[in-house]
């Protein structure tokens, strides 16, 4: 059942922007000329965004779940403060990489707070905040503010600004997990994933793998859908680039097993030894800008 079935209340906070509670947990629904699109305040989650005349541009599982308690499976996981298994990360204390460090960070696992709201003719503008709790600091022992400022018109435009509110730096990875849309596999190509080796890529088969050098715009073409994505992202080391393909999505309990042929994720990331450091009232942000054009 979609979280979409079981809604018990609608508080209407723009003219564009309601906040919507189903099963005690709360979305944001956005509604705009320009553009349709959904967060999870479990999350900070981007559940949809549909420019008006396209076709959606984020994929979302039909088999997600939404607890409050699993990370929703699509849309736009934010994965921080690190990046995949916690003891394969650099950014998570040594001394504690046991099982129960859960894989890419906890901003996704956890309950944001909305900060504000605004919206015009043109813009749609969302700012969530997670700040560190002891829970939180039992995983990743620093205080910290972190921000993500949703921005949806013709565009989305993601900031995710991570703050140092504490007395000693802090390195941290993350990623803006983007699971996009697309017609069929055979039907897309990538262009800008590897700056020295300009050269497109196509999905065939499973796919998990991290580009070091990725152009600052990355295109995503579909035949299909008649249309091309630039990705333009600041403030990444890296785009992860991922598709489960046939075996894994089987894995998956909240994905269907054909799921793996409408999805393909292209995640700008901080990742690695190069993560990036933040000092003592500092702050760090990174961007992803998704935009549309026709073929
Ligand atoms: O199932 P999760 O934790 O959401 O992760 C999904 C995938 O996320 C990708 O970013 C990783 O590169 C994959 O290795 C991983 O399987």
């Amino acid at each position: 059942m979609s979280y979409r079935d079981t809604i018990t209340d609608q508080i209407k906070l723009t003219e564009h922007i309601q906040l919507v509670t189903s099963n005690g947990l709360k979305y944001l629904h956005i509604t705009h000329p320009k553009a349709v699109a959904r967060i999870s305040l479990f999350g900070a989650h981007l559940l949809s965004f549909t420019p008006a005349n396209s076709a959606p541009v984020i994929w979302m599982s039909d088999n997600a779940i939404f607890n409050g308690v699993k990370a929703i499976r699509g849309g736009v996981p934010i994965c921080w403060p690190w990046f995949g298994p916690a003891n394969e990360s650099p950014t998570v204390q040594p001394l504690a990489q046991t099982k129960d460090y859960p894989s890419h960070g906890f901003a996704r696992n956890n309950h944001w707070q909305l900060l504000d709201t605004h919206s015009d003719n043109d813009t749609c503008t969302l700012r969530l905040q997670l700040t560190s709790s002891p829970e939180m600091k039992r995983l990743w022992p620093h205080d910290f503010n972190l921000i993500a400022e949703f921005i949806i018109s013709e565009s989305l435009t993601i900031n995710l600004t991570t703050s140092n509110t504490g007395n000693t730096s802090f390195d941290y990875g993350c990623a803006l997990h983007s699971y996009l849309q697309i017609s069929q596999p055979d039907a897309v190509q990538v262009h800008g994933l590897d700056n020295q080796n300009p050269v497109p890529r196509v999905l065939t088969g499973d796919v998990d793998i991290i580009c070091e050098h990725p152009a600052s715009t990355i295109t995503l073409e579909d035949n299909l859908f008649q249309r091309k994505l630039d990705i333009n992202n600041e403030g990444n080391n890296a785009m992860v680039v991922w598709n489960p393909w046939q075996v894994g999505a089987k894995a998956f309990v909240d994905m269907p097993d054909d799921g793996y042929q409408t999805m393909f994720c292209l995640e700008p990331a901080i990742i690695g030894k190069k993560a990036v450091t933040v000092a003592p009232g500092k702050s760090h942000t990174l961007t992803t800008r998704l935009s549309v054009t026709a073929l």
